[in-house]
């Protein structure tokens, strides 16, 4: 997160840091008691190594009462997604067991109604992603608010020239902004999670290039097709 404040801790109970060998990779969000919800490009470079989910924290690093690290018992892509582009980049991940819930570990809503957030509504999002220009990462939580901008602005040929999907939404980048290791987190609206942070154009902090986020409403059924299909 670049030009945020870092989080009141557990203030957001739903936060999973995604790990590889003890290392926060993406963001994610706990969507239900054995599921965590993140982006498909997170798996870019891993060998099809399976991730860790932190949940419970707020340091990576210090040893806190209701942090715990769950195995992960499957890494579901969606099928739509690719290397080449953002669409359709969600990631499930069911979790070895259920996690135990409690004021540190919370499951988060996400939009089911299909209707776009209001340019310029104040959204949140949360992460342990980069906090420079230079990739400097932060041990605690990190937040930032920002204004939802249009797709008409979002799509412009000086922004994201077109490529803005009616399933992605954006989010203004000026100096605030999400950044490499913040993927897979949640733009949270009034409370609910609207969108999954994606790396879009990778450029962090950069008004020309506004963050992009897959909308998860429009996905709404796929996410409960798979948990569904995969419960025990
Ligand atoms: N504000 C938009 C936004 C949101 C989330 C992430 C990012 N930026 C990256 O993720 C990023 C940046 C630089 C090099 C990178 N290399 C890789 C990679 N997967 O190898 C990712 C990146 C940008």
């Amino acid at each position: 997160i670049l030009g945020g404040y870092e989080a009141r801790p557990h203030l957001r109970p739903y936060m999973a840091s995604l790990q590889l060998d003890g290392q926060h990779v993406c963001g994610g969000f706990l969507i239900a008691e054995q599921w965590v919800l993140s982006a498909a490009h997170c798996t870019e470079g891993t060998n099809g190594k399976l991730f860790q989910v932190l949940l419970g924290a707020h340091s990576l690093t210090e040893p806190e009462p209701h942090k715990r690290l769950y195995r992960v018992r499957a890494q579901i892509a969606h099928p739509g997604s690719n290397i080449h582009n953002n669409r359709d980049d969600l990631l499930l991940l069911q979790l070895e067991e259920k996690a135990e819930l409690n004021a540190h570990v919370k499951v988060l809503p996400f939009q089911r109604e299909d209707r776009d957030v209001e340019a310029d509504t104040l959204c949140e999002a949360a992460g342990w992603g980069t906090v420079t220009h230079s990739g400097r990462r932060p041990d605690k939580l990190q937040q930032v608010e920002r204004p939802v901008i249009s797709r008409e602005l979002c799509n412009h040929r000086t922004r994201h020239d077109q490529t803005i999907t009616e399933k992605m939404m954006c989010t203004d980048s000026r100096k605030k902004d999400t950044c490499k290791g913040d993927s897979g987190g949640p733009l949270v609206c009034n409370g609910v999670a609207e969108g999954v942070v994606t790396a879009g154009s990778r450029v962090c902090g950069n008004y020309k290039k506004p963050a992009i986020y897959t909308r998860i409403a429009p996905y709404a059924a796929w996410i409960d097709g798979v948990m569904a299909s995969a419960a025990g």
